[in-house]
């Protein structure tokens, strides 16, 4: 039996470029693609968490409350850590989100995609896109004064989002039960009420500062512990019990 991955439709060695667009087409369309559906069980999840509802706030879920030194609405929140792939200014390879606090326990952002984000030709790749989305909702922790992590998140793709558009970005934190916190974004293109281009649901989990320096690389933690304004940042979140 064919194994269901078996999609080469050219030889492995030597280029071979379609002459046209038909050809092209009909390449693609002999790909063998395979129809059966991955099963959702403890093994192939890795997890025992319900996937489908554990995005979905419970019934006696709180409302995420604002941390009274929040800072300001309209403020910049600054990076959690520079070397972070979303937010750090000294990341050469990152994405340099901008995140402003909101009025709420809600934060703002616009992403430019360049394009070194490209999975398909003149298009954002998806995986940039849920990053970016990933590190606005994550960026709610300032407003909480929390540490957490993602432990689940999920995307959807509406529109294409060609390479320079500005991605409009609003995260919000919609309900906290113990320390999970239950997040929701959305990216927009043409303005911050333009249509939906990505929107994602998040479930993060509070964690304590000992998450990083108990799994972080020696060498990076290292660096980070003795830097003053890092530690600064890290001590910002140790509030809430
Ligand atoms: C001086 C040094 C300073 C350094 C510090 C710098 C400051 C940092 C400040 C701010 C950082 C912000 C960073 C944002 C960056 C952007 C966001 C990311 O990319 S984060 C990276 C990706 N995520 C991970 O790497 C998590 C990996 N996963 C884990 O570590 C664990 O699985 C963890 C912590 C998420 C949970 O493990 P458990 O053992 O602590 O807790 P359990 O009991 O398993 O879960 C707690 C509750 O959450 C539910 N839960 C956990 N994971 C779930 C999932 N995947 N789906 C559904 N429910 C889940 C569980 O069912 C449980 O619920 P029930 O309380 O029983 O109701």
């Amino acid at each position: 039996m064919r194994p269901a991955c078996h999609a080469r439709t050219r030889p492995r060695t030597g280029v071979r470029v379609p002459s046209s667009s038909s050809a092209v087409n009909s390449a693609v369309r002999s790909a063998h693609v395979s129809t059966a559906r991955p099963r959702n069980t403890p093994e192939t999840s890795g997890r025992h968490h319900p996937p489908k509802t554990s995005l979905t706030p419970p019934p006696g879920a709180g409302a995420a409350v604002r941390h009274p030194d929040a800072p300001a609405p309209g403020e910049l929140l600054g990076s959690h850590y520079g070397q972070c792939f979303g937010c750090g200014a000294d990341q050469a390879h990152g994405l340099h989100l901008e995140i402003r606090a909101g009025e709420g326990v809600d934060v703002t952002a616009e992403f430019r995609v360049r394009p070194v984000h490209q999975g398909a030709p003149g298009l954002a790749h998806g995986g940039v896109l849920s990053t970016a989305l990933d590190e606005t909702m994550g960026s709610l922790c300032w407003l909480m004064h929390t540490i957490m992590v993602t432990g689940r998140l999920e995307t959807d793709f509406v529109r294409p989002v060609p390479v320079d558009t500005v991605l409009h970005l609003s995260a919000t934190a919609s309900a906290v039960q113990g320390r999970k916190v239950f997040t929701r974004a959305t990216g927009r293109i043409g303005g911050p009420d333009g249509p939906v281009a990505v929107r994602a649901e998040a479930l993060f989990i509070k964690v304590q500062v000992e998450h990083f320096t108990d799994h972080g690389r020696d060498e990076e933690i290292k660096a980070a512990m003795a830097d003053p304004d890092q530690v600064r940042r890290a001590r910002a979140f140790e509030v809430n019990p």
